[in-house]
């Protein structure tokens, strides 16, 4: 049972991956009422745990208005108040006939909007994963006529409006207050653009045999969701009983410039709670007493600087060089003055991630051929807006996010996370994860320094092991946006600095049992 959970909650589907499975299931004999029948008593089961004792409920003429229908007619039984929104005339004969039967037992539905009574709550049925165009005229008006109310709003399966795919609002859209997402995680759910509509998201699983899943999606599916199951089976646990420091990584921290001293430190507590074995350091030679007093396990390198305070070159202590290391990770506060270190930087034959301006770096000297000539795996770690100058001939990640990582890692060759409400990573094979839980509390300057430094020691402790590079960077993203979580639960949204995030690192992997 907890073995198909976690598999379930991996999941996530296109509509039309969706509907291929759903005509698995059916082709196998399960009769579609049957199964409308048993998703919406399991909806009406958890809409019975939202307090309220009368409600509106929108039917739409498809499966999903079939779904709000059976709903209706369960809370009325139940002894709420139910009353009907629906715009239109013409049903699937499915849905007509739940609608006949409602309206015998007494269940009113109105045809337009202002007549639906005053009520405590409502659910959406108009459209799921059938929604095929941009929602127009009366029915648009209606659906911003009921977002103004300021009723909770319930939608069944996926917020009326929102493309199932690239989360898009099509025209307009119902704003949700909570979403029950029916069978298996829609794509939508995991983009930033939908998350304000869908509201509270939950998954109503309803028994999807996992070989209609695994014949759909194939064996290991293209997207997935980071679950805290797939996130643990990465990390460095349990250490052998047996090992010594340099068996446990040797990481190399490229940051830092008289401008931007708390960047290195920040990218350094990130890599420190990642429990790699070694940590070097290489910053302006100006900077190294500050490094050394905050992190006195660490070899600070100082290096010769510019004029303006920048890693002027790297000056590595003796019989040391880049293949010294098993990872580098470079960007955090550098400034793009730091740009001459870079040839050797790229050049080098191990794990690199680059961050901040170690990829505005790399977008001036061009991201594709520049990158061709690594051998080893290259991690890039954009927001958005470094996305767009990494990629500028790729398509705009705010349209579709998974789609655009997905390109940009294919393209690149490197593993490019892209950062957001929904951190989204893809490798060059175009698999993707997407962490699924986050919290708006680590937008916030030098999260993403602390995030640079965790992937960083984690891929140094890696590289002796086989495990994907992408896994290792989704491993990352996730515990760095549990330790916001958990920040924010204990000290709110407001309470989650930079340095504070470092801090809750370990508590995360702590709270679960695996120390
Ligand atoms: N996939 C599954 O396994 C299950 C699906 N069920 C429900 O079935 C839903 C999908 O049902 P359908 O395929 O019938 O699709 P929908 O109910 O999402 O809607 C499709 C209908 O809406 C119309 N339509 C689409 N876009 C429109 C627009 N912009 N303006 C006006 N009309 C528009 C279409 O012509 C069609 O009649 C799911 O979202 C879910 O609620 C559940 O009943 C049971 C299990
Ligand atoms: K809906």
């Amino acid at each position: 049972m907890q073995a198909r959970q976690a598999q379930v909650s991996q999941v996530v589907v296109t509509a039309s991956q969706m509907r291929d499975i759903e005509g698995r299931i059916f082709a196998a004999g399960m009769p579609v009422a049957a199964l409308m029948e048993k998703v919406a008593g399991l909806i009406s089961l958890r809409v019975q745990a939202v307090a309220g004792s009368s409600v509106g409920i929108f039917v739409g003429p498809g499966h999903n208005g079939g779904d709000a229908l059976v709903v209706a007619r369960e809370l009325h039984f139940r002894g709420y108040e139910v009353w009907l929104y629906s715009p239109f005339s013409k049903f699937k004969e499915l849905t007509s006939q739940h609608l006949q039967y409602a309206q015998s037992l007494g269940i009113k539905c109105y045809h337009d909007v202002e007549q639906l009574p005053d009520c405590d709550f409502l659910i959406d049925g108009l459209f799921g994963f059938g929604l095929e165009r941009p929602i127009t005229d009366h029915i648009a008006v209606a659906i911003n006529h009921l977002n103004q109310w300021g009723k909770p709003i319930l939608s069944i399966d996926i917020p009326s409006g929102i493309h199932t795919d690239t989360g898009e609002v099509l025209g307009t859209a119902i704003r949700a207050t909570h979403t029950f997402c029916l069978g298996l995680w829609k794509l939508a759910f995991l983009q930033d653009q939908a998350l304000e509509y869908i509201g509270k998201a939950e998954l109503i699983d309803f028994d999807i045999p996992g070989a209609d899943v695994q014949a759909v999606l194939g064996n290991p599916p293209q997207i997935k969701r980071i679950t805290s199951v797939t996130a643990l089976s990465t990390l460095p646990l349990p250490r052998p009983a047996v090992t010594h420091k340099y068996k446990e990584g040797h990481l190399l921290l490229i940051c830092g410039s008289r401008r931007y001293a708390g960047g290195a430190i920040l990218t350094a507590l990130g890599a420190r709670a990642s429990g790699v074995g070694m940590l070097s350091i290489a910053v302006p030679e100006s900077l190294k007493p500050i490094l050394v007093s905050h992190l006195p396990e660490a070899l600070i390198i100082g290096c010769p600087e510019t004029e303006t305070g920048a890693i002027a070159h790297l000056q590595l202590p003796e019989n040391t060089d880049l293949s010294s290391f098993r990872a580098i990770a470079c960007g955090p506060g550098l400034t793009v003055d730091a740009a001459p270190i870079f040839p050797e930087v790229i050049n080098s034959e191990i794990s690199l991630v680059l961050d901040a301006d170690g990829l505005n770096i790399l977008a001036d000297m061009g991201t594709i051929p520049t990158l061709e000539k690594r051998q080893a795996p290259t991690v890039l770690t954009p927001h958005t807006g470094e996305f767009q100058r990494l990629f500028p001939d790729i398509a705009d990640p705010k349209s579709d996010r998974i789609k655009a990582v997905q390109e940009a890692a294919v393209q690149s060759g490197a593993v490019v996370l892209l950062k957001g409400a929904r951190t989204a990573i893809a490798n060059s094979q175009g698999a993707i994860w997407v962490n699924p839980e986050s919290t708006p509390a680590l937008a916030r300057g030098g999260s993403g320094d602390v995030l640079t430094g965790l992937i960083g020691g984690l891929l140094a402790q890696a590289a002796t092991k086989e495990i994907p590079v992408e896994d290792i960077v989704a491993t990352a993203a996730w515990w760095h946006s549990q330790a916001g979580i958990l920040a924010a639960q204990e000290r709110t949204e407001l309470g989650v600095d930079a340095f504070t995030l470092t801090q809750y690192l370990m508590p995360v992997i702590k709270n679960l049992g695996n120390n």
